[in-house]
């Protein structure tokens, strides 16, 4: 296992409250504070959430939107007094296989740059493993590569948050 970085790792459920604690976490470190939005607004109902998370954060930050390109996007904005918040892995994983990418190489290249990054990162994500095994073939797949690529940031990281019901449980660090 590689030595771990100066990225931190908050996994939760739904409605956890594990957005707020990343952006607290963020605002406490007084960094520059930049957050990359995975999600697609996909219905007006999202649309609206999406404009409400943006007032709620406020102007001092910056946000970046990118679905696909994570890692291009993360090197665009690298750089030391920075903190990069990126909301989250498991809908980038869905983004990725609804455009049927090579799922090893991304998670690959998502590895190697937090293993290099000058910014620090602090990745949220939702843990979807806890249920019963799904009975369609595509939501089993995407539990595991969501699963495969928690696993790889988990080691990565020199923390390791699990959200549940508001209250942030430390797994590492
Ligand atoms: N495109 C875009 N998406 C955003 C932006 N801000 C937040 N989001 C998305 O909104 C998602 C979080 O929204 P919610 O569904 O309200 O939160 P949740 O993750 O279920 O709930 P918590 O666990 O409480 O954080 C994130 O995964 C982001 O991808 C933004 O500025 N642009």
């Amino acid at each position: 296992m590689t030595a771990p970085s100066n990225s931190t790792f908050i996994l939760g459920g739904a409605r956890s409250g594990k957005s707020r604690f990343a952006e607290n976490l963020v605002i406490a470190t007084g960094l520059d504070r930049h957050y990359i939005a995975t999600g697609r607004a996909w219905d007006e109902e999202m649309q609206a959430r999406i404009a409400q998370h943006k007032v709620d954060r406020g102007p001092s930050w910056t946000t970046h939107e990118e679905p696909l390109d994570l890692v291009g996007a993360l090197a665009a904005i690298d750089g030391e007094r920075r903190i990069v918040l990126i909301d989250c892995l498991t809908l980038w994983v869905t983004n990725l296989m609804m455009e049927e990418r090579d799922m090893a190489a991304e998670f690959a290249a998502l590895a190697d740059f937090v293993a290099r990054a000058k910014a620090r990162l602090v990745f949220v994500s939702n843990e979807v493993g806890l249920g019963i095994v799904p009975e369609n073939r595509m939501a089993r797949d995407f539990r595991d590569h969501a699963g495969r690529l928690h696993q790889m940031i988990a080691a990565k990281a020199a923390e390791v948050y699990f959200v549940a019901a508001g209250l942030p449980l430390k797994m590492k660090g």
